[in-house]
């Protein structure tokens, strides 16, 4: 039987975190998002609200809704905020010692009924939840990018997640209107164990010299009818989590298959971390983006 639940913390206001605050919110819940600074916040609300512009104009939503939705969204850089939340959902970098430290300070502030889930993109879920005070309460629920576009919510169980836990997460992904899959807990879960070694091997292709940026992702998107090419999704996804996924892949089933490509780890020491930097495969900080190779 799942729980009810109404209101929904959101920490990070990131590309991912702003989206679950945008889904939650047109699906009814009260959203409360977090971040480290008034800055971010300002700069997220703002992107959930020309998102919800964007889906106004293309019809899928009205103008109404879209102010109801802006209107269940409070945001503060205070954690003491998540404390009347029924379910937080942890959306900050993929830095496991950064969300363990995250996690210290806000298991004594939630209630101690409160669901806490994590949108990581690779990291053991039971090995989160055990820094936790409430494992059984832990499960990864993974969300796509973009959240108001994409349909799959992966979810996850660690070890020791109870059933009732994951059914409320379940019966939660249903009521944005998602399609929630299981995976089992394993490094990068199901998508990014198949995605991110696809984008490593685009990458090794470009630093092997087979392809430019502009030729590899135009072979993928009329090739093999993918919606992005593979360089254009890494910038899109941040190359930051690209890497980190890869080398948690690497670290975590040991097989030189995952060897992150050090053209990937280049662009990262730059901080060319994609479209969020303003520069990755692609410079975005002109017009329209130009190959940086
Ligand atoms: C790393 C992880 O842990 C897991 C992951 O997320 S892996 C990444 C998974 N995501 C992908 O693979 C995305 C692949 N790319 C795509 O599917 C598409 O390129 C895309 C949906 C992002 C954009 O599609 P597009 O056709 O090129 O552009 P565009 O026409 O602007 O957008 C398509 C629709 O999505 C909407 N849209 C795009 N981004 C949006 C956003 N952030 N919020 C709301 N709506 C958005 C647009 O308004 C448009 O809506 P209509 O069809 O109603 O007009
Ligand atoms: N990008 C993607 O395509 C996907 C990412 N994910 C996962 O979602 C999570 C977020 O990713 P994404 O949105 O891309 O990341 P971003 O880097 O875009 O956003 C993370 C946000 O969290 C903030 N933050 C960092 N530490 C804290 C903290 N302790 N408390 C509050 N806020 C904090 C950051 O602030 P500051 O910038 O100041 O550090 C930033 O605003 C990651 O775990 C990632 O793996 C999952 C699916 C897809």
């Amino acid at each position: 039987m799942a729980e009810e639940i109404r209101k929904i913390g959101v920490i990070g206001a990131g590309a991912m975190g702003c989206g679950v605050a945008h889904v939650c919110a047109v699906a009814g819940y009260d959203v409360h998002l977090i971040d480290l600074s008034r800055e971010q916040l300002e700069c997220g609300l703002a992107t959930i609200n020309g998102n919800l512009a964007r889906q106004v104009s293309s019809g899928k939503l009205s103008d109404d809704a879209r102010k109801q939705a802006l209107g269940r969204i409070s945001a503060s850089t205070d954690l003491q905020d998540l404390a009347p939340v029924d379910m937080a959902v942890e959306a900050i970098s993929e830095d496991e010692d950064e969300k363990r430290a995250l996690y210290a300070k806000i298991c004594p502030i939630l209630k101690p009924e409160a669901l806490l889930a994590t949108n990581t993109s690779t990291l053991s879920i039971t090995r989160l939840a055990a820094s936790t005070d409430r494992p059984e309460r832990f499960m990864g629920v993974h969300f796509m990018n973009p959240v108001p576009v994409m349909e799959l919510v992966e979810l996850v169980r660690g070890i020791a997640t109870e059933e009732v836990t994951f059914e409320t997460a379940k019966t939660f992904v249903r009521s944005l209107d998602k399609t929630p899959t299981v995976s089992e807990d394993f490094p990068a879960f199901i998508v990014n164990r198949v995605l991110l070694p696809m984008i490593n091997e685009a990458i090794y292709v470009l630093y092997e010299g087979v392809g430019s940026v502009d030729s590899i992702d135009t072979a993928m998107k009329l090739g093999a009818r993918h919606p992005m090419g593979p360089l254009e999704l890494a910038d899109f996804i941040g190359l930051d989590v690209c890497l980190s996924g890869i080398q948690m892949l690497h670290d975590g089933l040991g097989h030189d298959k995952y060897r992150p490509c050090p053209l990937l780890v280049k662009y990262v020491d730059a901080g060319w971390l994609g479209r969020k930097a303003g520069r990755g495969f692609y410079d975005y900080r002109g017009e329209e983006p130009v190959p940086t190779r």
